[in-house]
């Protein structure tokens, strides 16, 4: 049940024995995760057992203890500049600047790119126009960042990260603000640009589903330890769903992967 953990030349994230704290409470124990380059890997668990701080752990932006190696580069001791050329974070909840339009916002994401004393060079402004044109957002691209609905701002937030062009795209509850068709189109593309670009994907997921499907891999995280680790069929068990989140479920495999169907409990008659 637990994933290869040898470190090879295609080894995107290592991490052995990670521990975190958030305000001075340990909420990561021990984490060891292997992710091959140009995979995906689904991150899943109940809220509050650590998968925002794991993924901030990686992208260097929470201290955190044991060995971690992203991208070949180590958070602890690569430059912020480094670690942002290497890494992409698509927050939960991003923070916007004031008076920034959305085209702006996504040019931020070249900022890793750009020399410190440098402008951005005609590659930069394509692989912006490329990533606004891919998730269509040619429509928004001049709105005030501020003002878009909730669903409309995560969809510009990944297109920042993507512009980042990242050799690991963290992405955290990537499209729980996204009406069904839009989590398609988000995740299909995340997806292509996976394959295209032996991009590395880190996912946390809170749709089983989803993460089940796009996920070759699916990490299940309890109380800051990892308690399941492999292949979706095996890690999403109806009872290993009911046990970590107390939920009742049915199990359903289709050929796009396996899909998981909350249950009611029997109604009561009216
Ligand atoms: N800035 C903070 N200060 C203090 N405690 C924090 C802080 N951020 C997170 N925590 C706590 O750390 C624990 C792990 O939080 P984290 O956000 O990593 O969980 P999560 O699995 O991503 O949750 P969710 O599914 O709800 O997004 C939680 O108990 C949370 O309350």
């Amino acid at each position: 049940m637990t994933g290869d953990l040898a470190v090879t030349s295609s080894t995107a994230v290592a991490c052995r024995q990670l521990r975190a704290a958030r305000g001075g409470v340990e909420v990561l124990h021990d984490v060891d995760l292997m992710v091959p380059s140009g995979s995906w890997v689904s991150l899943v668990g109940p809220n509050g057992w650590g998968k925002t701080t794991l993924l901030h752990a990686l992208a260097g932006l929470v201290p955190a203890t044991g060995h971690i190696e992203v991208a070949g580069a180590t958070p602890e001791r690569a430059s912020r500049r480094a670690m942002a050329r290497a890494v992409a974070l698509m927050p939960q909840r991003p923070v916007v600047p004031e008076g920034v339009t959305v085209k702006e916002l996504v040019h931020l994401g070249r900022t890793p790119h750009v020399p410190r004393f440098g402008s951005e060079t005609v590659r930069d402004r394509d692989v912006v126009d490329r990533v606004i044109e891919r998730l269509e957002l040619e429509e928004f691209a001049l709105r005030l960042a501020t003002e878009l609905s909730g669903g409309e701002l995560q969809r510009v937030v990944l297109a920042r990260a993507l512009a980042q062009q990242p050799r690991v795209l963290l992405l955290d509850e990537p499209t729980s603000a996204l009406d069904i068709g839009h989590q398609q189109q988000v995740l299909e593309l995340v997806d292509t640009m996976r394959t295209e670009s032996e991009l590395t994907v880190i996912a946390a997921m809170h749709d089983l589903t989803s993460a089940a499907q796009y996920g070759e891999r699916l990490v299940l995280l309890d109380r800051g330890r990892v308690v399941a680790d492999g292949a979706p069929a095996d890690v999403l068990t109806v009872e290993r769903i009911a046990h970590v989140y107390g939920a009742r479920v049915e199990i359903l495999d289709r050929p796009a992967g396996r899909a998981v169907l909350p249950l009611r409990s029997a109604q009561k008659e009216h």
